[in-house]
């Protein structure tokens, strides 16, 4: 094959037999001859030598060379300048940024992260000490024994002390196999070493064998190798120790995987031990942190697990600390949960050590309840409970109406009104229940309930004031006689029953009174102290005749509502109060301590939301109540109150409404001078009659203005008192005499009581209500049902004579009159029917 000089520039590439190469710069490399290249280095036609043929290879190789350099120049320029861009655009980028941010707060931090290092390499070997002393003393198994001697138990303490020997045994032993063993390898390796000295110093190393030599030449190079690398070792295994020191010495509270990892699906729900001990640990609580310092672990004594909707756990607090402690830090633990504080709730258990925790699956308490349960259908059994609401763990409360007494409070506008509204209509279903309510304010909140209602007034007038105290002294005297008819019944029951309350004729069905702000009455210039002693009174002995109380206010002080009062209901509902006072007064004192706290509740956000206690057996409930709403042209309320007086009707009642409307106006409530007397001393030690009566007449004018001194002497002689005469011969009330009065009918007034208590009988206490249950449309156990067993169709107590029940004037109704059945005519029956 011939090459053939192609025209061209000097790097125009040349084509021989196909293949190309680019010519020769100089572009005569072969002494003015054409270029030649060589095909597989096989002489071709016109190869005139084999010299040639290599100046040929070399002009080739040099320009394919050349070819492949510039073209991996122009390569690496691109992707050089590629890399640049790419570099930049990450540099640039938000991930970029976040990263450099972060390396620079590392190298910022790195003089602290070294110091902790150091301090966790320090601390690692103090614990490899720690473990090596108590390994050598048998310090765990000295421990058990104490804790044994302790405790007492000798079978324990012995077998503690049998283990020590016998570890102690088998620890001698195995360290003289290991010393028989290690002296022997020594000897060994001590006469092989000897030997291989003496045979390298008698004889050469090419006179010995060759696997003599061998082994040498294998020990020669091996002293090589570690004195090269001997130091390198030595490095790394110094390394390794510090690295263990340092992971010995490391942090041992537990972490909270989540904030770790806070884009867990699960994050929102998962609360487990470690995220709890972590927490409690950061409480700034000085016996938590020292326990959590010192490495000890929290006793779960009910590991946490899933709780409704939430996570409950009990934990076993650590010496110095109490359950109180941690709930008074509610916000911190909140904040290490990462939930809100309202989300957390860490209670007292059991035992003042022992804390009861349930925290709420992250924002599910933000939820309403739901619809009530009874909205489109069903009947309720009072003596069964009434769907209140949902607790914090998703269950619904069936509250109790019987057996109890109700206070339910908060600031304006969370739900009070409402709640009350809820339990009333809960109680208007079950057809043997009369209801009263009062509303101390113009608020037209219970207005649907008309039809249903016995006696309805609502204001803010004295009429209304003294209509609902007329009602308490109505219901006190109902209480009487309810005692009275339990007493004669056989077996004389303690309290009533469903059985007695369906039973005809003795009136001792539920009857159940709704004051609304009732702080109102109970600081009426007039009316306020009598009401009080009457709800006093009720509250203490009428559960356990069918005579329920629902109070409601804004305002739950000392002041507002009798001490007695908040101290004897059975069931106190707090919605969003402003402070721990409110929260006693609602709750029961020590309840905010205890970390049950109503002034968690956001205003308005949690509205209809509340803390109750004593409506289930649980310490407490954190409640969502059911809405059913009235108001802004929604009304749910009337339809259920249309429902429970069509069920009325077809138990074969007629109910007439128009009489409800008409309620009886109340008789006056005689004052109660004693309390009056005592009250206008104004606690100076005596106070001239004269004085006495002016300050009577100023206090309550319609009662005492035209009152002589004869008046006063009677109204003083009542009571066992007498005006005794002062210095200057004037005669005057002594403070100690009043007081003295006061105390002896007071005793009067509890042995009375007593006495009443033990005409009925031992009450079994209050009963809580039931959770969990959502009550089935139609009770399978409705009263209804019952009442149709007892034949008479009618619910409750048939009143021949309804002047005896105003309310019920004019008709014959289930659930019957609640006045005095017995002849004594009730003093606001005067004017009616
Ligand atoms: N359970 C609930 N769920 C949702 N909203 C509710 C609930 N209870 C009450 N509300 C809302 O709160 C408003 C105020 O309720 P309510 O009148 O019962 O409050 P209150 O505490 O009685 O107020 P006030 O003290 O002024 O009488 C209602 O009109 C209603 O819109």
């Amino acid at each position: 094959m011939t090459a053939r000089k192609e025209h061209g520039g000097p790097l125009e590439p040349k084509v021989y037999d196909g293949e190309f190469v680019e010519a020769d710069q100089s572009g005569d490399q072969s002494g003015g001859r054409p270029g030649l290249a060589v095909n597989g280095g096989v002489h071709g036609d016109g190869v005139e030598s084999p010299r040639a043929a290599v100046r040929a290879v070399v002009v080739a190789l040099r320009v394919l060379g050349r070819w492949a350099v510039n073209g991996a120049v122009g390569l690496t320029g691109r992707a050089t300048r590629r890399v640049v861009s790419a570099v930049r655009r990450v540099w640039r980028s938000p991930a970029g940024q976040q990263a450099r941010t972060v390396v620079a707060y590392r190298v910022r931090k790195a003089p602290a992260d070294l110091a902790r290092l150091a301090w966790f390499t320090l601390r690692g070997h103090g614990r490899w000490l720690g473990k090596a002393w108590t390994w050598f003393t048998y310090g765990d198994l000295r421990a058990d024994a104490r804790a044994a001697r302790i405790a007492g138990d000798r079978e324990a303490r012995r077998e503690a002390q049998e283990a020590i020997r016998a570890d102690a045994r088998a620890r001698w032993a195995r360290l003289g196999i290991v010393l028989h063993r290690s002296g022997i390898t020594a000897v060994v390796v001590l006469v092989l070493a000897v030997v291989l000295w003496l045979t390298a110093a008698v004889l050469d190393r090419s006179q010995m064998w060759p696997w003599l030599a061998g082994v040498y030449d294998t020990l020669d190079a091996l002293v090589a190798f570690v004195s090269v690398a001997g130091p390198w070792l030595l490095l790394a295994m110094l390394t390794g120790w510090l690295v263990a020191a340092a992971f010995e010495g490391r942090d041992r509270t537990p972490g909270v995987g989540w904030l770790v990892r806070p884009d867990r699906d699960d994050a929102g729900s998962w609360v487990d031990e470690r995220m709890i001990s972590r927490a409690l640990a950061h409480l700034g609580i000085t016996p938590l942190n020292k326990f959590f310092k010192d490495g000890g672990e929290l006793v779960y004594t009910v590991p946490a697990r899933k709780d409704g909707d939430g996570t409950a756990a009990q934990i076993r607090l650590p010496l110095g600390v109490t359950a109180d402690m941690v709930a008074g830090r509610r916000s911190q633990l909140a904040a290490n949960l990462g939930r809100a504080s309202l989300e957390t709730w860490p209670t007292k258990g059991e035992e003042d050590g022992v804390l009861d925790l349930w925290v709420a699956d992250k924002g599910v308490l933000r939820g309403s309840a739901g619809d009530w349960p009874l909205l489109h259908d069903g009947q309720s059994d009072v003596f069964e409970g009434v769907p209140f609401g949902l607790t914090q763990r998703g269950l619904v409360i069936n509250a109790p109406l019987i057996g109890v007494n109700w206070l339910v409070g908060g600031r304006p506008g969370q739900g009070k009104s409402s709640a009350l509204r809820t339990l009333m209509l809960g109680a208007a279903l079950d057809l043997t229940v009369e209801l009263w309510a009062f509303v101390m304010g113009e608020s037209p909140d219970f207005d649907p309930f008309q039809p249903r209602l016995a006696r309805y007034r609502m204001g803010a007038d004295d009429a209304v004031a003294e209509a609902a105290t007329q009602a308490l002294a109505d219901l006190l005297e109902e209480m009487e006689r309810r005692g009275r008819v339990l007493g004669e019944q056989p077996g004389r029951p303690p309290k009533v029953s469903r059985k007695l309350a369906d039973k005809p004729g003795l009136g001792l069905h539920p009857l159940v009174c709704a004051i609304d702000e009732c702080h109102e009455l109970f600081q009426h210039h007039r009316f306020g102290k009598k009401a009080a002693e009457l709800a006093v009174r009720l509250i203490r002995r009428g559960r356990k005749y069918g005579i329920v109380l629902l109070l409601a206010t804004q305002s739950p002080t000392k002041d507002s509502i009798p001490r007695e009062i908040t101290r004897n209901v059975s069931c106190g509902v707090a919605f969003s109060v402003a402070d721990q006072v409110a929260n006693d007064g609602l709750l029961g004192s020590g309840k905010y301590a205890a970390g049950i706290r109503a002034t968690e509740l956001r205003i308005n956000t949690d509205r209809g939301t509340c803390v109750a206690v004593g409506i289930t057996d649980e310490t407490f409930e954190l409640v969502r109540t059911f809405y059913v709403p009235f108001e802004d042209g929604t009304d749910d309320v009337s339809p259920v109150i249309a429902r429970a007086m069509a069920l009325i009707e077809d138990a074969g009642h007629s109910v007439a409404s128009s009489a409800r409307a008409a309620i009886e106006p109340a008789q006056p409530v005689a004052p109660d001078h004693l309390a009056d007397i005592a009250e206008v001393m104004q606690g100076e030690r005596r106070v001239r009659t004269q004085v006495v009566l002016t300050r009577l007449s100023t206090h309550n004018p319609d009662h005492y203005e035209g009152w002589t001194f004869r008046d006063l002497t009677a109204a003083l002689a009542d009571h066992g008192i007498t005006a005794r005469k002062a210095h200057g011969g004037v005669k005057a009330i002594y403070a100690e005499d009043v007081a003295a009065a006061l105390a002896r009918r007071a005793q009067h007034a509890h042995r009375d009581e007593a006495d009443g208590s033990d005409a009925a009988g031992d009450a079994d206490g209050d009963q809580p209500g039931t959770r969990g249950v959502l009550p089935a449309p139609s009770p399978d156990q409705s009263p209804w049902t019952d009442q149709q067993e007892h034949a008479t169709g009618t619910t409750g107590t048939h009143h021949p004579d309804n002047r005896r029940n105003p309310g019920n004037s004019g008709s014959s109704r289930g659930g019957g009159g609640s006045l005095p059945d017995d002849g004594t005519e009730m003093p606001g029956a005067a004017d009616d029917g």
